[in-house]
């Protein structure tokens, strides 16, 4: 272990997304640090297998609440819910998130929603809910949002996905500036691959889609990211070791996109009928996830 195990003793953090993949990661990562973690998804059966898994680790630490977090109302609710029944937070983790890999011109207005809404409104909803009540409350916070390195390079395929994880960005850097007085922080996370079960579900659905931005060897250190690496960035973030870091993102991505093929550049050679496969692969995966939906 890098950082002392209690390091994030009194720490209270909410991570959206934090039933599967990178959220699941940091919220283990976070508890067996010393924090109370709360972790928001749609499906109850697998928040409520996520919190198990951690807590027989790490003590009764993590918590969990089905929240759609593209439902304002629902967030407030959420949020108040947590600061009654546990208490105020410490920082917030937004990393919830929708993607799957599509040609831009076939796009439905329903599957740019479906991204867009998740990634960009459901940051600003997750933030401003924590936020006002720092504000209101005369309280520190950390934000630190969890982006990708398109935010620099865009990518093509993932139109929808890139324009909203730029505006998180743009969020990032300008209430870093706007709430830098009341003490709150607003960092962000820009990682390279990391392969998780439902993202590589969505961007890597069939042989012929698997390309640079999901492959370990185009990476110039020859690997994929570890969990813990990645835990070890957010946890600075949210620790009070990065007290004067401010509307910062950090890429961390073994040079990845300086290398060019983080995006799906590699897509333009696939035809109508191998994009006709990677929808319906990548859409048996989402119907799969679908079904288990609680809110
Ligand atoms: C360098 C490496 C970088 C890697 C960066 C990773 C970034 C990521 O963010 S990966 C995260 C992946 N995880 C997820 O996507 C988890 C959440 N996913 C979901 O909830 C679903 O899979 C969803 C994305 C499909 C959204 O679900 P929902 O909101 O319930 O939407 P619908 O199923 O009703 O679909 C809405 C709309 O979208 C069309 N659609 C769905 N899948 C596809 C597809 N694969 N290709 C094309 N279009 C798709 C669907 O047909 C609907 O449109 P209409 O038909 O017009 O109604
Ligand atoms: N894996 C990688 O290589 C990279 C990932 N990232 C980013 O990291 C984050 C995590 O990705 P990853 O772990 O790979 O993918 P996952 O699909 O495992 O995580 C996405 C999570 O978001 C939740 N979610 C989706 N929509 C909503 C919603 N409306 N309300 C509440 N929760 C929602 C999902 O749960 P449920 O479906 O139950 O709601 C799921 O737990 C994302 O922001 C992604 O963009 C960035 C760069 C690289």
């Amino acid at each position: 272990m890098l950082y002392d195990k209690n390091c994030l003793a009194g720490k209270r953090i909410l991570i959206t997304g934090g039933g599967t993949g990178i959220g699941k990661g940091l919220a283990h990562h976070m508890a067996s640090h010393g924090a109370e973690v709360v972790i928001w998804g749609r499906r109850t059966q697998v928040l409520e297998e996520a919190a198990k898994e951690i807590n027989a680790e790490c003590g009764e630490k993590v918590f969990f609440q089905a929240v759609d977090i593209r439902n304002a109302e629902s967030v407030e609710a959420a949020m108040a819910d947590i600061w009654e029944k546990h208490g105020a937070l410490t920082g917030v983790v937004n990393n919830a998130a929708a993607n799957f890999i599509a040609p831009t011109k076939d796009l439905s207005p329903r599957g740019y929603e479906a991204i867009s809404s998740t990634v960009m409104d459901g940051a600003f909803f997750t933030t401003q809910a924590a936020g006002r009540r720092w504000i209101e409350q005369g309280l520190k916070g950390s934000v630190v949002s969890t982006l990708v390195t398109w935010i620099w390079t865009g990518s093509p395929y993932v139109v929808p996905s890139s324009m909203a994880k730029a505006a998180v960005h743009a969020m990032t850097m300008s209430l870093a500036v706007e709430w830098a007085r009341y003490g709150i922080r607003l960092n962000a996370v820009a990682p390279g691959p990391f392969p998780t079960d439902y993202a590589w579900e969505m961007l890597n659905p069939t042989e012929d889609s698997s390309v640079g931005a999901t492959q370990a060897d185009q990476v110039p250190m020859g690997r994929f990211g570890e969990m813990s690496e990645l835990g070890n960035l957010v946890l600075l973030l949210l620790s009070d070791g990065a007290d004067y870091i401010t509307g910062e993102t950090i890429c961390i991505d073994g040079g990845h996109h300086l290398a060019a093929p983080s995006t799906f550049a590699g897509l333009n050679s696939m035809t109508d009928a191998q994009w006709a496969q990677a929808k319906t692969a990548a859409k048996a995966a989402s119907d799969k996830a679908k079904a288990q939906r609680s809110v």
